[in-house]
């Protein structure tokens, strides 16, 4: 059997835990396939980018690189998190491109290859993920890697005419084409790809979907909906009842209900529209009024990056206006906590919660919305109130689907879940595990590596 090989940006090394959904499903992939896990260190030194680090767990080699401030600040935070970041979650109006951060971007994915390529066999197969990494692939087969290469975009693709805004898009999103095959979260994605490399790089699509190039190239694309590590959810929230955390949470709550966000502070995740949204909930329906308490949960992310110090400022002022607006002497209606929490006391605060809350402006997938489902209770299911624009509502549509810059609409989607009968709670509970369980994360992993090894090459 092939050697797995994967590479991305955030590597999940043992004993780190660190918010976001790709480390979250990659680490429970790479733990049951086995194999080399290679990424950025998350250290940022003094000088000398590419220092590797190496540390084996079980059947996987994890093997990391340490990147110095001039390079971090160009890739990372500049070209990954200020132009594309933005320019794939269609805002336009936050992309910030200077051609110093893409010459910092190509310089370290250079530097990836440099390092990787003799770390590679022949016979392994390589997946590749993100918009950090995306002209990684072009750079190893410049260094004669020859072996099967796999790509996955975990956040939205979004329209070709949006791609054309960024300088010189052809030259990046045309190195797409050397991968074998191109994964998308939602069939939506892969049909804009498409569209992007007809109208942009000439292509013919195949009555399979595959891309196929005028120099004779071919590229598979298909949707693979990436999904959680289901069983291991239940359990854990299961059993996670008893732990201090979530008992001191359910006391602190004095019987009222709990409506739950937890999302990574980042302007993506919609929560400046979330927290107003709950603020005309009080007001439209004064008779619900104390009865319930919303917990946001929102670590910091990406906090050298200037837009993501404006979110975060920007919150703490409508939360303080929330709360001076309409708390009362024994109820705060808004707790906002900047802190991170382990993914097993998250599951036991999710299936507490009899809302969830996850109203991303748009999302490639949001793992978040598919944990609180598989960690409630099936004798008494909570109500999910999930935004159309993530790109788990193409799957979860047995949800309360709101557009998240309809925060009337928001307030009243609020107000039924937490009025939900139990009958429909349990209906819509079992609608949505059905995607949850049947294309878990395990699955996600099989059916893109079967995709990809089925791949002419
Ligand atoms: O690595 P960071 O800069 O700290 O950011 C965390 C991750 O955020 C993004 O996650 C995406 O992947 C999820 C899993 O597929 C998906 O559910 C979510 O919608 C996406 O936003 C980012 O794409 C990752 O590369 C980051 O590691
Ligand atoms: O304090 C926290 C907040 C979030 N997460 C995890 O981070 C991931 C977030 O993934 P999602 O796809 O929702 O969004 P992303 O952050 O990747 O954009 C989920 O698995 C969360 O459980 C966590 O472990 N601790």
């Amino acid at each position: 059997m092939s050697r797995l090989v994967v590479v991305s940006n955030r590597v999940a090394v043992p004993g780190e835990s660190r918010a976001g959904g790709l480390a979250v499903g990659l680490e429970a992939a790479l733990r049951t396939h086995g194999g080399l896990w290679f990424g950025w260190s998350g250290k940022v030194v003094r000088e000398d980018s590419g220092r590797l680090h190496e540390q084996v767990e079980g059947d996987v080699r994890y093997v990391t690189m340490d990147l110095d401030r001039p390079d971090h600040d160009a890739y990372y935070n500049g070209f990954a998190n200020r132009t594309l970041w933005p320019l794939l979650h269609s805002r336009l109006d936050l992309v910030d491109y200077a051609r110093e951060t893409r010459a910092g971007y190509r310089r370290v994915n250079a530097l990836f290859a440099d390092k990787l390529a003799p770390l590679l066999r022949d016979s392994d197969v390589l997946w590749i993920h993100d918009y950090h990494l995306i002209p990684l692939a072009a750079l190893l087969r410049e260094r004669g890697v020859g072996c099967r290469i796999g790509f996955f975009l975990h956040v939205p693709m979004p329209s070709a005419d949006l791609v054309s805004a960024l300088p010189e898009h052809g030259r990046l999103f045309g190195t797409l084409y050397a991968y074998d095959l191109v994964g998308f979260q939602t069939v939506r994605d892969a049909d804009r790809f498409r569209t992007y490399a007809r109208i942009f790089g000439g292509a013919s699509i195949e009555a399979d979907g595959t891309v196929a190039l005028p120099g004779g190239g071919r590229v598979a694309v298909g949707a693979f909906p990436i999904g959680i590590d289901t069983n291991r959810i239940a359990e854990q929230s299961a059993a996670a009842v008893g732990k201090p955390a979530v008992r001191a949470l359910r006391e602190s709550l004095s019987g009222r209900q709990l409506a739950i966000g937890v999302d990574r502070l980042d302007y993506s995740k919609g929560l400046p529209e979330r927290f107003r949204a709950f603020g005309r909930y009080i007001e439209r329906h004064p008779a619900e009024r104390g009865r319930m308490t919303f917990l946001q949960i929102a670590p910091v992310s990406r906090g050298d990056v200037a837009e993501y110090q404006h979110l975060r400022d920007q919150l703490e002022g409508i939360a303080g206006h929330i709360n001076g607006t309409h708390a009362e002497p024994d109820w705060t209606p808004l707790r906002y906590v900047n802190r991170n929490f382990a993914h097993a006391t998250l599951t036991g605060f999710y299936r507490m919660a009899s809302v969830g809350l996850v109203t991303p402006l748009r999302d490639g997938m949001n793992l978040v919305a598919k944990e609180y489902v598989a960690a409630q209770d099936p004798e008494d299911p909570g109500a999910l109130v999930l935004s159309m624009l993530a790109g788990a509502a193409a799957e979860l549509d047995a949800a309360l689907l709101v557009n998240p810059y309809d925060l009337d609409g928001v307030a009243d989607a609020i107000a039924r879940a937490s009025a939900m009968p139990l009958a429909e709670r349990r209906d819509r509970w079992e609608s949505m595990m059905r995607p949850i369980r049947g294309y878990d994360i395990h699955v996600w992993c099989q059916r893109f590596l079967e995709r990809l090894g089925e791949v002419s090459v």
